[in-house]
């Protein structure tokens, strides 16, 4: 379980006008030297790409026309010089942007990563996990990419292509007012073509979610896929979201080659009106021959700033785009947080006062007016059909979902004003899935306690005939596969119920937790959990009899309410539903009864 948060996330509130990107400025300003020497180092770059073209028109009116060779020479090495100062403050910047971006995004995943932890189980359940997958990786990962030297890029090549013009319109002013002029309209037709590609850039990004959330899925249900031979079916499934992502990134690289196209052949077609210029200047004697060398170096060198151009602007509407997508995780509301009371001495009564849930796409509510109280020490097995709301119910106490009327109470205290670190560490859930993870039995174990010792591992494995990870070939420390696949159903749900004792709860909340064992197994384990529930609050979900036999008394739900509520044996004599909810296991618990 994660510690309480002490610190907000860094990335700046939303405002009116804020653009989503802006928002990430506070993970900058951690780097902010890095950012200012790389910001300054750029324009400097852009002095010595402009100080060549210049250089050499003064070779051809200097050296060259005068035929002084030493000059000439030392031109030469003056020009040597700024192509490698310019190499070496290149490596720098990148040098120097390479590792303060990383470290901005691992910074931006790892609150990304919080967020998802924190947020409640209804976002989780309306947002497919490849979409967020693919905002943790593959958004933020643009995002340093353009950080890293898009960002840059762009500022070297905006400065560059101003101060070639300046110098322009300096040295003659109407071939550079030509030139402002045939901007223009290119800068008029990228505006427009940046627009249609923004809203292609967030598709192809949607979709790349789309895909991810496909192949997760088929991934994760590759069992359920094989055995009804459904895999053409899966993999139709996939083609479809993987060939409308692959024609919306077509669309998108369309209308990025016809702004790249126009950014390149761009300084061609200023290169003639510049040479036109130039003519005239030289022949009406305005211009020297190394101005004119000037002038057309000068423009050759826009080739590269302006063709990628198109590049970068693209490469920036991603980037915002990017943001956009990590920003709306970010702003989902955390609806269940932590309060602030604390229980000293906990005994772990627990309390249902009118307790009403409602899902947030649901048109009635799944439990309403639910009331019960649970001494110390009291085990109540919940029974109900199918859907009645046994899950939702145990969901809520320990805050996986909230109560959207009455209240729940642990010793007193309303559930939503405790602390919810110490909330979770008093309650012990083990569900009927049991999700292991990628770790050893050990820490799979030791999750909701990392400080456990050996000897309470032995006892919570014991109580929970958990005993086969000793014979695991490297028994604790065996390495589970993914899920825990490696291990059957019901070892991977004694092993839950194991860690769910090992918290040292004072409430255990079993949620059918013992459905895939066999008969003789459940029972072991029932009679060791018997001793263990004695000084725990216990609340069961039973589908079978032989579990209900671990309760002091049971609640039947019939469509969310709660029907009856009373001894196993009070409810068999006068309860003809409850008698049917458990009819196939009738006999057995009749029999053990009796027995
Ligand atoms: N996210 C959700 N949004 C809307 N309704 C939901 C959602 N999750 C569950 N439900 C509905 O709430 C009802 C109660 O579900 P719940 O899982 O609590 O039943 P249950 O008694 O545990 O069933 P089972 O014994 O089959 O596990 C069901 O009708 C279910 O369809």
């Amino acid at each position: 379980m994660l510690p309480a948060r002490t610190r907000s996330y860094a990335l700046a509130p939303a405002a009116p006008g804020r653009a989503a990107v802006l928002r990430f400025l506070p993970y900058i300003a951690r780097f902010k030297w890095q950012f200012i020497a790389s910001f300054v180092m750029a324009p400097l770059g852009v002095l010595i790409s402009v100080a060549i073209p210049l250089l050499l028109g003064a070779i051809v009116d200097g050296p060259i026309a005068q035929r002084n060779l030493t000059a000439l020479l030392w031109f030469c090495l003056a020009l040597l010089g700024l192509g490698v100062a310019d190499a070496g403050l290149s490596f720098i910047r990148r040098w120097i942007m390479s590792r303060a971006t990383s470290h901005i995004e691992a910074d931006i995943r790892l609150d990304l990563f919080d967020k998802l932890q924190r947020l409640q189980m209804g976002f989780h359940k309306s947002w497919e996990s490849g979409q967020l997958l693919s905002r943790m990786m593959s958004d933020l990962g643009l995002l340093r990419r353009f950080m890293s030297f898009g960002l840059v890029m762009l500022f070297m090549n905006s400065i560059h292509i101003v101060v070639v013009v300046v110098i322009m319109v300096v040295k003659l002013w109407h071939v550079g007012l030509a030139v402002l002029i045939a901007v223009i309209p290119v800068v008029i037709a990228t505006f427009v073509l940046m627009g249609r590609f923004g809203k292609l850039s967030r598709r192809v990004q949607d979709e790349t979610g789309d895909v991810a959330s496909s192949a997760e899925e088929s991934l994760h249900g590759v069992r359920v896929i094989r055995s009804f031979g459904r895999a053409r079916y899966a993999y139709r499934g996939y083609d479809e979201r993987a060939t409308k992502l692959a024609e919306s990134g077509v669309a998108r690289m369309n209308l990025a080659s016809i702004l790249w196209t126009l950014l390149e052949v761009f300084p061609n077609v200023l290169l003639l009106v510049v040479l036109v210029g130039v003519s005239f200047g030289v022949s009406g004697g305005v211009l020297t021959l190394g101005d004119a060398v000037t002038f057309v170096t000068l423009l050759l060198s826009l080739a590269w700033p302006v063709g990628s151009l198109g590049y970068l602007l693209s490469f920036a509407r991603e980037a915002a785009t990017a943001a956009d997508r990590v920003v709306e995780v970010f702003d989902a509301p955390v609806t269940i947080s932590s309060g602030t009371s604390r229980i000293e001495a906990p005994a772990g009564r627990l309390e249902l006062r009118d307790v009403t849930f409602q899902f947030d796409d649901a048109t009635e509510p799944t439990l309403s007016g639910l009331n019960l109280t649970l001494e110390p020490g009291e085990t109540v097995a919940l029974v109900g059909g199918t859907g009645s709301g046994k899950s939702t119910l145990v969901s809520l106490i320990p805050r996986l979902l909230d109560v959207t009327g009455g209240q729940i109470l642990l010793d007193g205290v309303d559930v939503r004003d405790l602390d919810l670190v110490q909330l979770r560490s008093l309650i012990g859930t083990a569900f009927e899935e049991p999700i292991l993870f990628s770790m050893s039995a050990r820490e799979n174990l030791t999750l909701g306690r990392p400080e456990a010792i050996e000897a309470e591992i032995a006892e919570a494995v014991r109580v929970a005939r958990a005993d086969f990870v000793y014979d695991l070939p490297w028994g604790l420390d065996t390495r589970l596969g993914e899920q825990g696949l490696s291990l059957s159903g019901g070892q991977r749900q004694r092993l839950a119920l194991a860690r769910a004792i090992l918290v040292g709860p004072r409430v255990l909340v079993l949620d059918d937790t013992l459905s895939a064992l066999d008969i003789h197994t459940e029972a072991e384990v029932e009679e060791a959990l018997k001793s263990t529930l004695g000084g725990v609050t216990g609340i069961v979900v039973a589908h079978r009899a032989s579990t209900v036999l671990l309760a002091d008394r049971v609640a039947v739900l019939t469509e969310g309410s709660i029907a009856h509520v009373g001894t196993h044996q009070e409810l068999l004599a006068t309860v003809p539903e409850y008698r049917e909810l458990l009819s196939a296991d009738y006999s057995i618990a009749m029999g053990e009864q009796s027995a």
